[in-house]
């Protein structure tokens, strides 16, 4: 990409000059000869570099700096100053020059100039492409996730740097990280740090000793000092993943962070100020565990007042085969494989299966699935997963006459973290033992076909007596 450069300079000589000197190093310049005609142009081209002469018959080359700096403070300028004039070199500095150059000109120290200056829009631009690319990446067109999208634009634009704490909630695999991190990136603190804790995966000794820091002697090991997360995130975002295993007992301190924005070091009197964006996720119920004392309501009240929901995959039917399409296309890539997409049948898969895992469970399924193609399209059998069947299985049982029953006994097996196949094998196990192994009769009395059922006992490793 050449890098395109402004060149304002009245001198028409050494504009002429500077230009043909450039464009034969792979830079592309344009030449004003005015502050206004500067100006104009710098608008109409956008340049890489603007190359400000300070002396212009219309007026000083410092001011116009400023104007560019003040219209995009990214522009990269350069001013050319008189022989000696420290001033106006220090006053360019001052006002965001990316450098200065003394006249006469040397043409050499220019173009080591003007390529220092190349290299950092160019690491810029990596950088740029790196972030859009990485936002792009949480996928999604379904009314919900466009609403959830929409609410991150409006609270990072109206909150700036002192951002609300956020709740992020969800099923497992939802994309609450994703989001946390998106978060992060488009808020005023995405040059800070961004650091995580699971709170599930730590005992409350350690969740405190990490938050929170210690100081020397705070307990038999605390040799040295050591500042928790709260303090080292600072400037940035700490974000606690599965704050509904948060230990009860330390409840209370993290509330008095989230309130007072300061930090106690473990073993320590004197209480830190943090600047800390704090962001909560959660795929339990926190009112739930409210109610069960489990969680402390204040903090749960503190925790809510931003709440965003990511609700599961089956519930936005809409993304499964974007999600779908994109994996495939990603692992596709990865492992060198020509595949160009799904069969119908196995898309009628995708969207008729209950995902519980969600998006996670969609990755790895696709990725198996990839790995496991011969074709070049990714066949039903291919996904490994029940396309529902069973669902409907389940209604045709009977469930009419003792609904509230019914309901209550799906939301045991819900809670209990069943899947759809746990959930059809414990079936058919049931229905072949009340039919004493007789395989036709437990296949009516399943609704599906002697063959289906077979087929399934096998998949599920059923192990049994066959009785005619
Ligand atoms: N909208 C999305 N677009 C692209 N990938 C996604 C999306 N949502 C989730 N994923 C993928 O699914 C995986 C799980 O997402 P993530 O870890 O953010 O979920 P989570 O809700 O935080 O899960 P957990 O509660 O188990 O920590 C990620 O590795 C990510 O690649």
């Amino acid at each position: 990409m050449p890098i395109s450069t402004l060149i304002i300079e009245d001198e028409s000589n050494l504009a002429q000059a500077i230009a043909r000197f450039l464009s034969r190093r792979g830079f592309d310049p344009a030449i004003a000869a005015s502050v206004e005609e500067g100006w104009k142009l710098f608008q109409e081209v956008a340049p890489h570099i603007t190359v400000v002469d300070q002396k212009l018959p219309d007026g000083n080359g410092l001011n116009l700096l400023q104007r560019i700096r003040q219209s995009d403070p990214d522009a990269v300028v350069l001013l050319i100053t008189a022989y000696g004039n420290v001033t106006d070199a220090v006053e360019a500095m001052k006002h965001g020059a990316f450098d200065y150059i003394q006249k006469p000109l040397d043409m050499e120290q220019l173009l080591a100039l003007l390529t220092r200056a190349a290299e950092r829009i160019r690491l810029r631009q990596e950088v740029t492409y790196y972030r859009e690319r990485d936002t792009s990446q949480f996928l999604g067109n379904s009314p919900p996730i466009r609403k959830v999208i929409e609410e991150i634009e409006k609270l990072v634009e109206t909150a700036e740097r002192d951002l609300p704490t956020v709740l992020l909630t969800g099923e497992t695999g939802t994309g609450k990280g994703m989001i946390a991190r998106l978060l992060h990136r488009k808020s005023a603190r995405s040059e800070g740090p961004f650091l995580e804790i699971n709170c599930t995966a730590l005992p409350a000794s350690l969740v405190e000793s990490e938050l929170f820091g210690f100081d020397r002697g705070a307990f038999t090991d605390a040799r040295q000092p050591k500042p928790g997360l709260f303090e080292a995130a600072e400037g940035g975002t700490l974000f606690l993943d599965e704050i509904g295993d948060f230990p009860l007992q330390l409840q209370g301190k993290l509330l008095k962070v989230l309130e007072n924005k300061t930090v106690r070091r473990l073993g320590s009197l004197r209480d830190r100020p943090v600047d800390v964006w704090i962001i909560a996720a959660t795929s339990r119920d926190l009112e739930a565990l409210v109610s069960q004392n489990q969680f402390r309501a204040d903090l749960h009240f503190r925790l809510k007042i931003v709440t965003l929901h990511l609700p599961p995959l089956r519930e936005r039917k809409e993304d499964i085969l974007l999600l779908a399409e994109h994996f495939l296309a990603m692992n596709a890539r990865r492992y060198r494989r020509p595949l160009v997409g799904f069969s119908p049948e196995a898309k009628e898969t995708l969207l008729s299966y209950r995902w519980p895992g969600n998006v996670r469970e969609l990755a790895h399924v696709v990725e198996q699935a990839v790995l496991l193609t011969r074709g070049e399209r990714i066949s039903k059998e291919d996904l490994r997963i029940d396309g529902g069947s069973l669902r409907e299985d389940v209604h045709r049982v009977n469930p009419g006459k003792d609904g509230e029953e019914w309901k209550k006994l799906l939301d045991r097996f819900l809670e209990a973290h069943w899947t759809l196949p746990d959930l059809e094998k414990a079936l058919i196990e049931r229905a072949l033992v009340r039919t004493g192994g007789n395989c036709s009769r437990a296949a009516r009395l399943l609704g599906i076909t002697r063959d289906i059922l077979r087929y399934r006992i096998e998949k599920h490793r059923i192990r049994y007596r066959e009785t005619f």
